[in-house]
């Protein structure tokens, strides 16, 4: 991995935000990530240059600094090893306030190549600085779709059957949900809402502009991380229901209660965890939980898997076990490779980055050492122009219910929903 060296900020009086940098990368068409880790305040954002981006086999090892954007379908198989994750190399790396006020830029000293693309960026940008920042959402209608209720319940009674009949244990359905904006919203601002609303989440706006996308999520499911001490983590999440009361009052997390097939559901989710660690014959692991997690308006069963990787001598243990547990039965299913095929011949769209994952990879954290943060890419939307596609998945069981689990496909649109529909009035 090449040092990356810290350029001069702006000697403007305004220091550039977030904004100015999302838009000067969009009107170059340049690929842009934005994100927040949970619980912390900066913000980061990378742009790429390859205005066509590369397609890797993540190692964690070998990529330079960059972000990650993988497919669902993205499945290792024993012959092959996918490369099908979209790769966004730190061109360069900006670190925000949480009010979107630059703290930092670097850039490779490697990218010398780009010298002209740094100078276009740099123009482009001091020409937007000090432009007002938007500060109002377009409002947006949920576009009319009268049989999708219907059709998933119908593939959802199909599941419970042949799960019933032992086909496989658990598979994860979902469906989409379109609205329309008035106008093209602008990212950065949904990006904020969510990041204000979601503290806990991982929050993130990526700008895929040969395929005219930009996909932004408020995920509560870590996937894989390994950060700069070489602590490895990573979260079996299912089982779910409202964070409020029927009145609307917020529920304290020791209040949930769990049917035994929401508890079943999320101990499958366990067991695959645990069935990748024994592939590779690591004992090591600390387990912690089942518990309560609260995930913005839901809650969650969820268990805590974490490995000191210096310890137990494994610094390569987050790619081999990205490889392993993508996709997990948190969004495919177990056995993965039949859920997969059933997946695939009931949905009738390409669920592309939904389901997949997508994150930070060896970008310096608050030390300044490099640590890689990837996340299962659910609770998502995909937008393109003023159309945005939400995502829904219902994890299913042989004792699932359709019009249950359809209520909390409803449920988990409304993470994403509920914070861009939100039109502040004249007093709030
Ligand atoms: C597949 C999704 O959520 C997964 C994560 C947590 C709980 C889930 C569930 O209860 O079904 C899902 O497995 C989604 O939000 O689209």
């Amino acid at each position: 991995m090449q040092p990356a060296i810290v350029v001069d900020i702006h000697h403007t009086a305004l220091q550039p935000t977030s904004v100015e940098y999302w838009e000067t990368a969009l009107t170059l068409g340049f690929p842009a990530a934005l994100w927040r880790l949970p619980y912390q305040r900066d913000k980061h954002l990378i742009v790429s240059f390859d205005t066509v981006l590369p397609r890797v086999a993540v190692d964690l090892e070998e990529l330079p600094a960059g972000f990650a954007l993988s497919p669902f379908d993205n499945l290792n198989s024993d012959t092959e090893t996918p490369a099908k994750t979209l790769f966004l190399r730190a061109d360069i790396h900006a670190r925000f306030s949480e009010t979107g006020h630059l703290i930092a830029e670097k850039h490779d000293s490697q990218t010398s190549k780009f010298d002209q693309q740094i100078t276009d960026f740099q123009r482009f940008l001091t020409q937007k600085n000090g432009a007002t920042s938007p500060t109002v959402l377009p409002a947006l209608t949920v576009l009319p779709d009268p049989d999708v209720q219907a059709q998933f319940e119908r593939d959802v009674a199909e599941a419970i059957d042949a799960l019933q009949r032992g086909e496989f244990r658990k598979v994860v359905l979902s469906r989409v949900k379109q609205v329309q904006f008035a106008d093209v919203p602008n990212a950065v601002l949904l990006f904020d809402r969510l990041c204000e609303a979601y503290p806990t989440a991982f929050i993130s706006a990526v700008s895929v502009p040969e395929r005219g996308q930009i996909w932004i999520s408020a995920t509560p499911e870590r996937l894989v991380s390994q950060d700069a001490d070489g602590i490895f983590k990573t979260l079996s999440l299912a089982g779910t229901q409202s964070a409020r009361h029927p009145d609307g009052t917020a529920k304290r997390a020791a209040d949930a209660l769990w049917s035994q097939k929401e508890i079943e559901e999320q101990a499958l989710v366990s067991r695959y965890i645990i069935e990748c660690f024994k592939k590779i014959r690591l004992r090591e692991y600390l387990e912690e939980g089942p518990k309560t997690v609260v995930a913005g308006n839901l809650m969650h069963l969820g268990s805590h898997f974490t490995v000191d990787t210096q310890a137990v001598r494994y610094p390569q243990l987050g790619t081999v076990m990205l490889r392993l547990l993508h996709p997990t039965s948190a969004v495919c299913g177990m056995p993965r490779d039949r859920a997969f095929a059933f997946i695939e011949q009931h949905e009738t769209y390409d669920r592309e980055f939904y389901a997949g994952f997508l994150g930070p990879i060896n970008i310096d954290a608050a030390d300044s050492r490099p640590a890689s943060h990837l996340f299962v890419h659910i609770r998502c939307m995909k937008l393109e122009g003023r159309t945005a596609t939400l995502y829904a998945g219902a994890g299913l069981t042989e004792d699932s219910d359709p019009t249950r689990e359809w209520l909390e496909t409803e449920m988990k649109c409304q993470t994403l929903l509920s914070v861009i529909s939100y039109q502040p009035t004249a007093n709030s």
